[in-house]
């Protein structure tokens, strides 16, 4: 199968799986807690810089045009303009930045766990300066509720999405060339 058709797919297929793993939720204030960041994180570390991005924009865009694969079931343009906007928009970066950091070191899991990290450092900060503008809040409390307590539970979904991103990554290297 050509390898561009054969990304497409697999970044469809990653897609799909990180819109099953925003339906895992619980609330945490204005904010839940979700699977999304850990799905985004291994998606970015089996897939590499390229591909793995391909597939956060799938899910997006199936997201604004109306399939409910955000948090909670919800779909549309308008979640972009709500609360949890900012960290749609991060995850974007998060793929990048994870994918840019293994590509540029290797995949191994010290690095995996560096670069899922830094990533979701990265999607925390850009939800909760989306939080500051979409929900008028101070700036203590769009980090209060938007950016503190996730840091803990971001920490753990990192180095989860770098175990299984890498232990997956390396079987999928056997039988494909997808970065
Ligand atoms: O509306 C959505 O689908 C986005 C929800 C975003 C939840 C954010 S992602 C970073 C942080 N970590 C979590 O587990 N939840 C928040």
């Amino acid at each position: 199968m050509n390898i561009s058709l054969k990304s497409m797919i697999l970044a469809a297929e990653f897609a799909a799986i990180i819109a099953i793993f925003s339906q895992f939720t619980i609330p945490l204030g204005i904010i839940p807690l979700t699977g999304q960041t850990l799905a985004v994180g291994f998606t970015a570390t089996i897939l590499g810089r390229r591909v793995g991005t391909q597939a956060i924009l799938i899910y997006l865009l199936l997201g604004f045009i109306g399939l409910p694969v955000f948090a909670g079931m919800k779909a549309g343009i308008g979640v972009l303009f709500g609360p949890t906007g900012g960290y749609l928009i991060g995850f974007i970066f998060t793929s990048l930045i994870v994918g840019t950091i293994l590509e540029k070191t290797d995949f191994t899991y010290f690095w995996a766990i560096v670069a899922n990290i830094v990533g979701a450092i990265i999607s925390l900060i850009f939800g909760s300066i989306w939080l500051k503008f979409f929900s008028d809040s101070t700036w203590l409390a769009a980090f209060t509720g938007g950016f503190f307590p996730f840091i803990l539970p971001g920490l753990i979904k990192a180095v989860a999405a770098a175990y299984i991103g890498i232990t997956i990554h390396k079987r999928m290297k056997l039988s494909y060339s997808v970065t």
